[in-house]
């Protein structure tokens, strides 16, 4: 469903992502895990197109979207939450919602979100910004998913959330991937996370993969050990 060959990315002269090769298919989470500053919110912006990418190719569902702007890989199925959820805060939460439905050209929001995100529904009217993180949180998926991602791109979703509100997040991207069957990438450090929604994990460190397991096969010191400073 997403076939990245040889990205590269500069800042400058300087290269911080080096000729990652990684596809994943459909109905899969890849949880892509890292300390701070390794790679990843510079991986996930070159892969919606808000950073240029220096080299490589980006294809989702077989089409070539290496040249598309943000909006057009949109069209072709990529959708980002990122970090930081960077909501609207002035804006009424249907109306957030109803930004990402431009592209989607639905008119109402559909009743599954609702569904998904019920605390949604009781505060569509509230302004964003008043919502706690894990409402925004919650807030940015909804307005991701209403584009209709055939790959769904998290940034480190649970950064600044509480740990039972992380549960519900990880209970509700396992349920979009059931009732989706969409492809859903991820990037974290907490590992009790992934464990609960991805099926392979890779490990980045400084714009490289080092490490690379399935969720069954994940020895977690090792990842752990990745994970410290
Ligand atoms: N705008 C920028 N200009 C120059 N270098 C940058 C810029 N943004 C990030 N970098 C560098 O690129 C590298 C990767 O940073 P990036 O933010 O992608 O890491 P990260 O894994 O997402 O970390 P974090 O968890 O802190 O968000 C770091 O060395 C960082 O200093």
């Amino acid at each position: 469903m997403l076939d990245v060959d040889n990205l590269k990315v500069c800042y400058g002269q300087s290269e911080v992502i080096h000729g990652l090769n990684f596809s994943v298919p459909q109905n899969e989470t890849l949880a892509i895990m890292g300390r701070n500053g390794m790679g990843k919110t510079t991986l996930f912006k070159s892969l919606i197109g808000i950073l240029p990418m220096s080299e490589g190719s980006i294809a989702v569902d077989g089409v070539d979207v290496t040249k598309n702007e943000s909006y057009q890989r949109v069209e072709n199925g990529i959708a980002y939450v990122p970090q930081g959820r960077m909501i609207f805060p002035t804006l009424t939460v249907q109306e957030n919602i109803e930004t990402g439905m431009e592209v989607s050209k639905t008119k109402k929001i559909p009743e599954e979100i609702y569904a998904l995100f019920p605390v949604l529904r009781d505060m569509r009217h509230r302004k964003g910004g008043n919502l706690s993180g894990g409402q925004q949180q919650q807030l940015a998926i909804a307005r991701a998913l209403v584009t209709n991602p055939k790959v769904l791109l998290l940034d480190e979703p649970t950064e600044g959330i509480q740990p039972s509100i992380i549960k519900d997040i990880a209970n509700v991207l396992n349920e979009i991937k059931k009732i989706r069957d969409i492809t859903i990438i991820v990037s974290e450090q907490v590992l009790s996370f992934t464990m609960a929604v991805a099926d392979r994990i890779i490990v980045i460190d400084k714009g490289n993969f080092i490490h690379e397991d399935l969720r069954d096969d994940v020895d977690t010191d090792k990842i752990k050990k990745y994970l410290s400073v």
